[in-house]
């Protein structure tokens, strides 16, 4: 039987948290002391200056980087204690367009779920949710760019999983693109899925709390010491 917009298609989601989390980068203390709770179905928006620490978040909730300090629970455990199981719950779509030139639209996206253990059940659901499937021969090389940032997001339907992490998803999308990216986020978040978000831009999410990333600037940076451990 098809699923529906009411049967999740991933394994039970269950509360994301993050506490105490410190994340240095190079020498320098990015942020500390970060706190977030994420529930089944909600939504955080991270918002701040350039450089306040939104990337470096969301790569640490993708353990694409380790807190020098904090922990982050899924269900109330460590998600360090089993990162295999974390990464199968969490789809990362970050800047860098990964779109393989030589092969096709639909090839790249295939390429993608195969490699998360998803198949092609989804695959031209996925295409059809951004508006892709006129494009799916187009090899990935003759792609614009906001044609290439709608195929990035469309791993998130062709690989399901119940925590989406999304780097500024809307950079190279129009207007209409964006309301394709809304009511994705909206059917993912009704089925129980958990989104973060960073944005210098307006995107509809309901109910989304906002997190302001330079608000956990730690106390060296406001008075002006660049460098954590022994200020210059
Ligand atoms: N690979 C790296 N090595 C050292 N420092 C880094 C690295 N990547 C980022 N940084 C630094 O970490 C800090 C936070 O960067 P990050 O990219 O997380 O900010 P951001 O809030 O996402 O910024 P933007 O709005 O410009 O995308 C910046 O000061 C940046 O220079």
């Amino acid at each position: 039987m098809a699923a529906t917009i009411d049967t999740p298609r991933f394994a039970a989601p269950a509360p994301f948290a993050g506490h105490g989390l410190l994340c240095v980068r190079g020498e320098r203390a990015v942020f500390a002391a970060l706190e977030f709770r994420l529930e089944p179905g909600g939504a955080l928006m991270l918002v701040g200056p350039n450089g306040a620490g939104k990337s470096s978040l969301l790569r640490l909730m993708a353990l694409l980087l380790r807190p020098t300090a904090g922990t982050l629970t899924w269900d109330g455990t460590d998600v360090a204690e089993d990162p295999e199981a974390h990464g199968e719950r969490v789809r990362y779509v970050g800047h860098l367009d990964a779109i393989k030139p030589v092969l096709d639209l639909r090839e790249n996206v295939a390429f993608w779920a195969r490699l998360a253990g998803a198949g092609e059940t989804y695959l031209d659901e996925a295409l059809a949710t951004f508006n892709l499937s006129h494009l799916a021969h187009l090899p990935g090389r003759m792609l614009s760019a906001g044609q290439k940032r709608r195929t990035n997001l469309a791993r998130l339907i062709a690989a399901p999983a119940p925590l989406w992490l999304l780097d500024e998803p809307t950079t190279a999308l129009d207007r209409a693109s964006i309301g394709l990216l809304e009511g994705a986020l909206a059917r993912h978040r009704a089925q129980g899925g958990m989104v973060v978000l960073s944005t210098h831009q307006d995107i509809a999410l309901p109910g989304a709390e906002i997190l302001a990333v330079d608000r956990f600037m730690p106390d060296l940076e406001r008075s002006g010491a660049l460098f954590w451990g022994d200020a210059p």
